[in-house]
């Protein structure tokens, strides 16, 4: 659906924040970006949402996209409902307000629909912000750094929002500061370094008790009798054999 490929941005005369980045976004995708701050994560979203071009590199494939920037900067007077209203119809969606209602439903807006815009605090702007890159149904969803400023209830209805946007066909881009909370809601997951993205294999966590030798490099944890390793995919049958073999017991293997 989307193919990036060599993809460079430079600031001015400044250093290239991105150097040549490849990343191809299939229809019903999801796929979790990380990377330290400064590494270019919002840059390449701002490519991929077409509000910033690229100084290099090709971008094909122009789905319809939402997008919400990491932090949504509506400042208006007007409610909730009626900007989102004046979206929608500047998008041609035919039940704006029914579909507004709904979707600020779900995101528990404090206040209800008709809170100004102004008076909401960074969380509930966020999700405004939601609301508003959902409700044209975008083949292309563009959410950066979505996590941030949310409250635990929330969190769990962006997950399902994530999910329903992949099972209708569409795909997902978003960043994450927390590489566990990418792998639980992507497909795949990269890491943004040195401008460039490369894949982050996921980790496996395996949980023993007992005792015996710990020849294995990957412990998260350790706990009185009780050790966590963090495993990638591919060696876990491996470390699962071996951790038997040496007298631990399997607590849990889990994503
Ligand atoms: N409009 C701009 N003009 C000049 N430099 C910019 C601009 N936007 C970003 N930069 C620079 O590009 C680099 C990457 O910034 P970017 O915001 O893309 O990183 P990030 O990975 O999203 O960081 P964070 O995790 O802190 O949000 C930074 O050094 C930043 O100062």
């Amino acid at each position: 659906m989307v193919r990036l490929h060599g993809v460079g941005k430079r600031y001015g005369r400044g250093k290239p924040v991105l150097t040549g980045v490849e990343l191809e976004i299939p229809r019903a995708a999801v796929i979790g970006i990380v990377g330290t701050n400064g590494s270019g994560k919002s840059t390449l979203l701002r490519i991929l949402a077409r509000v910033s071009a690229p100084s290099s590199g090709t971008i094909e494939g122009a789905p319809p996209v939402g997008y919400v920037p990491d932090r949504f900067p509506a400042s208006t007077r007007m409610s909730a409902l009626a900007y989102l209203r004046h979206l929608g119809r500047m998008s041609g969606v035919s039940d704006v307000d029914a579909r507004a209602a709904r979707l600020l439903e779900r995101l528990a807006l404090a206040g209800g629909p008709r809170t100004p815009i102004k008076q909401l605090s960074k969380g509930n702007a966020q999700k405004v912000g939601l609301a508003q890159a959902l409700l044209t149904d975008p083949d292309l969803l563009v959410l950066d750094e979505p996590w941030s400023g949310l409250d635990p209830a929330a969190h769990g209805v962006l997950g399902e929002l994530i999910a329903d946007t992949r099972e209708r066909g569409a795909s997902v881009v978003f960043t994450a500061h927390d590489e566990e909370v990418a792998q639980q809601h992507a497909s795949r997951v990269f890491r943004m370094a040195d401008g460039v993205l490369r894949e982050s294999a996921p980790t496996v966590r395996i949980v023993l008790r007992g005792g015996g030798d710990v020849p294995w490099t990957e412990v998260a944890a350790r706990d009185g009798d009780q050790l966590e390793l963090a495993v990638p995919a591919e060696r876990v049958d491996k470390v699962l054999l071996d951790a038997l073999q040496r007298g631990w017991s399997v607590l849990a293997v889990a994503r």
